[in-house]
């Protein structure tokens, strides 16, 4: 099956003063249809500079400088801004963490939703209208007549990011990209908005490609995961698989320091040491400084390999399920 998205060895890189920033260095994805992943990772490791690159959003210093974006057969790369142009905002729309990166604060919801409409559809005002209000609906907010006729400045952080996401699910969008979208708003909020995304995304087959440094937010939401550190995947495949056993330290890190699910006042570990600055990394695997099991092998680059099937990890000395359990017990 021709995939929704194949991205191919893309590199995004910043050219600044201080040296070049390869922010993305060699990142593969694929998604299909109604597929949804969760890009994760610290702060830094590159995930909105991924989702701005397959929008091809991203400002200079930095600019995609190799690889290749197919979506739905089209090269992104290749196609330039013009061939994004077409897609942005129609087939491809992107849900930001802050919601007036997509809203005008001086405008009313129902003017701004029925130019969006607009801009890709010649339909009248009035069709315009009622497809605004019908999205406003679909993402739980009651009185859309009211609602429409509101400023951005007359709702709450939550019912932002939700006029922002019905904007993004105006035009049924193959492919929804959401940065950290729920990361300011509070747990109850965040909670709600996941399962709406997640109940619309099914029922319209948008693919979904949801970043954020929280697994315990997207690990009931996304079908897979991939890791991202310092420019690069170190680890991808299934998500219930990746939580119940992490092939790469730096995911087993990860997911030691999330509180979902223990105890209250237990103690959530730490990965020790700080993210490595993008202009000064390590050789060879460039989380080895952190790593509990680093030695010198890994001052190898280690390839993105399968080491289980349909399980992707970057690292010489991965976990496996036998030593899983035993450093469990
Ligand atoms: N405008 C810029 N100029 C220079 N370097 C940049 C710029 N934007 C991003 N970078 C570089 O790209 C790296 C990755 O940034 P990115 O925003 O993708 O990280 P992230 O994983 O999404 O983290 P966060 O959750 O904090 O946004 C940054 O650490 C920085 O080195």
């Amino acid at each position: 099956m021709t995939a929704l998205l194949q991205v191919t060895d893309l590199k995004t890189h910043f050219f600044t003063r201080d040296g070049v920033a390869k922010a993305v260095d060699g990142v593969s994805l694929r998604l299909d249809k109604g597929e949804i992943l969760g890009l994760v990772g610290e702060s830094g490791s590159g995930k909105s500079v991924t989702g701005f690159s397959l929008l091809g959003l991203v400002d200079p210093p930095g600019r995609v400088v190799s690889g290749e974006i197919a979506f739905a057969g089209i090269d992104l790369v290749k196609g330039g801004e013009k061939a994004m142009r077409g897609l942005r905002g129609k087939r491809i729309a992107m849900i930001f963490q802050d919601p007036m990166m997509t809203l005008n604060p001086v405008l009313r919801v129902d003017t701004q939703m029925i130019e969006t409409v607009q801009a890709h559809e010649k339909v009248s005002r009035a069709t315009a209208r009622e497809r605004a209000r019908q999205a406003l609906v679909q993402v739980g907010i009651s009185a859309p007549d009211e609602r429409l006729e509101s400023y951005p400045h007359q709702f709450s952080g939550g019912m932002r990011q939700r006029v922002a996401i019905a904007i993004a699910l105006l035009h049924k969008p193959d492919l929804i990209i959401a940065d950290e979208p729920t990361t300011a708003l509070d747990v109850t909020i965040q909670a709600q908005i996941l399962a709406e995304v997640q109940k619309l995304c099914a029922e319209t087959g948008t693919a979904l490609i949801w970043i954020t440094h929280d697994l315990a937010v997207v690990s009931g939401l996304a079908d897979r995961l991939a890791v991202m550190y310092a420019g690069r995947i170190v680890e991808e495949g299934p998500t219930a698989e990746i939580i119940a056993n992490p092939i790469h330290p730096y995911t087993r890190g990860l997911i030691a320091s999330v509180p979902h699910g223990k105890p209250h006042g237990s103690m959530l570990e730490q990965i020790k040491g700080m993210t490595p600055s993008l202009l000064n990394l390590p050789r060879g695997c460039t989380f080895a400084p952190r790593c509990p099991r680093a030695d010198a092998a890994c001052a190898q680059e280690p390839a993105l390999e399968e080491k289980a099937p349909g399980r992707l990890a970057r690292c010489v000395h991965p976990h496996g399920p036998a030593q899983m359990e035993a450093s469990l017990s």
